[in-house]
């Protein structure tokens, strides 16, 4: 949806989805990776709607102090993680999407850096992590590679609302949903 939102993306993803597209045709298509824009645009969709924002529910198997609130042992422990990457402590202008913020820095989402905490961290991390990256990435760069997509006629990017609603008790998704039009690009193109 961001991606409608800032049409100049559209256009940087698409070329990189169809290097991609080439390369997965040749030889090398094993070891051909999205980098670069795919990534990063990746990460700042997440960092801003984290599809769960408040991970699992956590326990405490001791009592401790976090930022001067004493945590009591054996409490449901829910962790923000919606807010912690959106500190502007941490993040300049936090709600702005700016993919470029990450090629300044390595903030990485794989559980180092507690500012993004995407997958979690620590011993319960996901598990799932480059699997579910993967397949995000490789989606991505089907949905562009082979598809214009076009907001309906009268619809403009500012109209576009990114309200989203908690569903199944931790996963949280767009609340209206998404209305595009694809049109597949013919095999000339
Ligand atoms: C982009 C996709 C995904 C996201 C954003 C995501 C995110 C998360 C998060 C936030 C947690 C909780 C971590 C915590 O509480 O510290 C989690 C746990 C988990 N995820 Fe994922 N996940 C994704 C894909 C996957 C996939 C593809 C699999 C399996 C193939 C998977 C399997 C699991 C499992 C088994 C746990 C529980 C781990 C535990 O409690 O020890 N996830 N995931």
């Amino acid at each position: 949806m961001i991606i409608c939102q800032s049409p100049s993306w559209k256009g940087k993803l698409f070329l990189e989805s169809k290097l991609w597209s080439e390369a997965s045709h040749r030889e090398d298509k094993n070891t051909i990776c999205l980098t670069g824009k795919t990534k990063t645009k990746t990460k700042t969709q997440t960092r801003l709607h984290p599809p769960f924002p408040l991970l699992v529910p956590h326990g405490s198997r001791e009592q401790c102090k976090i930022d001067g609130y004493d945590i009591p042992i054996k409490q449901r422990v829910f962790i923000n993680v919606w807010v912690c990457a959106t500190d502007p402590e941490y993040w300049e202008e936090p709600d702005s999407f700016k993919p470029k913020r990450f090629k300044k820095t390595s903030v990485d989402f794989i559980g180092n850096d507690y500012q993004f905490i995407l997958f979690g961290s620590g011993r319960r991390i996901c598990p799932g992590i480059y699997f579910g990256l993967r397949t995000l990435e490789l989606f991505l760069a089907q949905m562009l590679n082979n598809y214009d997509w076009k907001l309906p006629r009268g619809l403009n990017p500012s109209d576009l609302d990114t309200i989203e609603t908690l569903t199944g008790g931790v996963l949280v998704v767009k609340k209206d949903p998404l209305h595009l039009i694809p049109t597949p690009y013919s095999s000339a193109d």
